[in-house]
């Protein structure tokens, strides 16, 4: 595996403020790196720091092997950034956009002609080429950002908060084509996000960033088996009865147990494994009619709660 993006030991102070913490972060060749924290997180100074754009404090940084605090115009060449608000020229169609830019990279206005249909083809925008970019949806005009940062043929592409503002379905069809970009054209991508869902739904890996901080860092599984390794466990229950009532039961039997219902169903969070104590209690003891008694896979929301709220209430899906 070659190694695309390294970060080592980097810390980012402004003044009294510490934005990046000791990060260390390698991303693979082709990967989809999902960069996921909460506002604040220090996700775009990290974005910045890759680009050239600040320098650490301490540590270092390499793109391909290039320090963008030294060679920031090499880094340039083979990053293309996308961020969250893509600046595009209103007054000219998305085809004279991206022909404006091919232009500026040297290419002839033929070749900047074929480059465009086939970027607007690829992001999905040939139906609208000669429309003008300011009656663009917001979607839209990420997508013909896309398309822009595409023309240098970049092998990294780097997205900052790239759905900021989107609507849903937007949101799809965009991380359709971040997916099909990294499958096709083997391009590595980084986006940061504070959408969890949509980082879990096109990330090979995803990083929860909190405070300056990596928290937690691999595949869904790697992130599951790292609190699981907390030892908590959860159990989804289903009685004929209503869970509110099962919920007091179990509480008054074991106050210390953690419960909640969601959506009519009981969960139960223990530090314990259950080897079938709660379902012996429930039909001996509470005389329940039980349907169902299952453990729970934890979802990235789980755990992405758990890391955002820093305690160790896992399990508790209210609120
Ligand atoms: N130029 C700056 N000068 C001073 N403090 C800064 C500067 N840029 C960022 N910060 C601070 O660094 C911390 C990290 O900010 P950063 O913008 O990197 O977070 P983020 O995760 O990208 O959040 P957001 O999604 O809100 O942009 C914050 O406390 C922020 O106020």
């Amino acid at each position: 595996m070659t190694k695309v993006i390294e970060i080592t030991n980097v810390v980012k102070k402004y003044k009294e403020v510490t934005a990046v913490n000791q990060l260390n972060l390698t991303i693979q060749k082709g990967e989809i790196y999902g960069l996921l924290g909460p506002n604040g997180a220090g996700k775009s100074t990290t974005i910045f720091m890759l680009l050239g754009l600040t320098e650490p404090t301490e540590g270092e940084l390499f793109i391909e092997g290039i320090s963008p605090t030294k060679r920031p115009i090499e880094v340039k060449k083979k990053v293309g950034f996308l961020p969250d608000h893509v600046g595009v020229y209103e007054d000219l169609s998305g085809f004279e956009n991206i022909i404006l830019t091919a232009r500026l990279n040297g290419f002839t206005r033929k070749e900047a002609e074929l480059k465009a249909d086939e970027l607007l083809q690829q992001v999905g925008l040939s139906h609208a080429k000669h429309k003008k970019a300011g009656k663009y949806s917001r979607g839209m005009k990420q997508r013909l950002g896309l398309a822009d940062t595409l023309i240098k043929e970049p092998s990294i592409v780097i997205m900052d908060e790239p759905t900021l503002g989107i609507d849903p379905k937007g949101i799809q069809e965009f991380l359709q084509m971040i997916k099909e970009l990294s499958v096709e054209k083997g391009i590595t991508i980084l986006l940061s996000s504070h959408h969890l869902h949509q980082v879990q739904q096109i990330c090979d890996r995803v990083g929860i960033f909190v405070k300056g901080e990596l928290l937690a860092e691999g595949d869904l599984d790697t992130l599951q088996q790292q609190l699981l390794d907390k030892h908590t466990f959860q159990y989804e229950i289903d009685t004929k009865e209503s869970s509110d009532r099962v919920e007091s039961f179990l509480q008054t039997k074991y106050p210390k147990l953690r419960t909640s219902v969601y959506e009519g169903k009981l969960h139960v969070t223990t530090k314990q494994k259950d080897n079938g104590n709660l379902v012996k209690t429930l039909i001996n003891d509470g005389g329940f009619h039980l349907l169902s008694f299952r453990p729970m896979s934890y979802g990235l929301d789980d755990i992405y709660q758990q890391y955002f709220q820093g305690g160790d209430d896992l399990g508790s899906r209210e609120g």
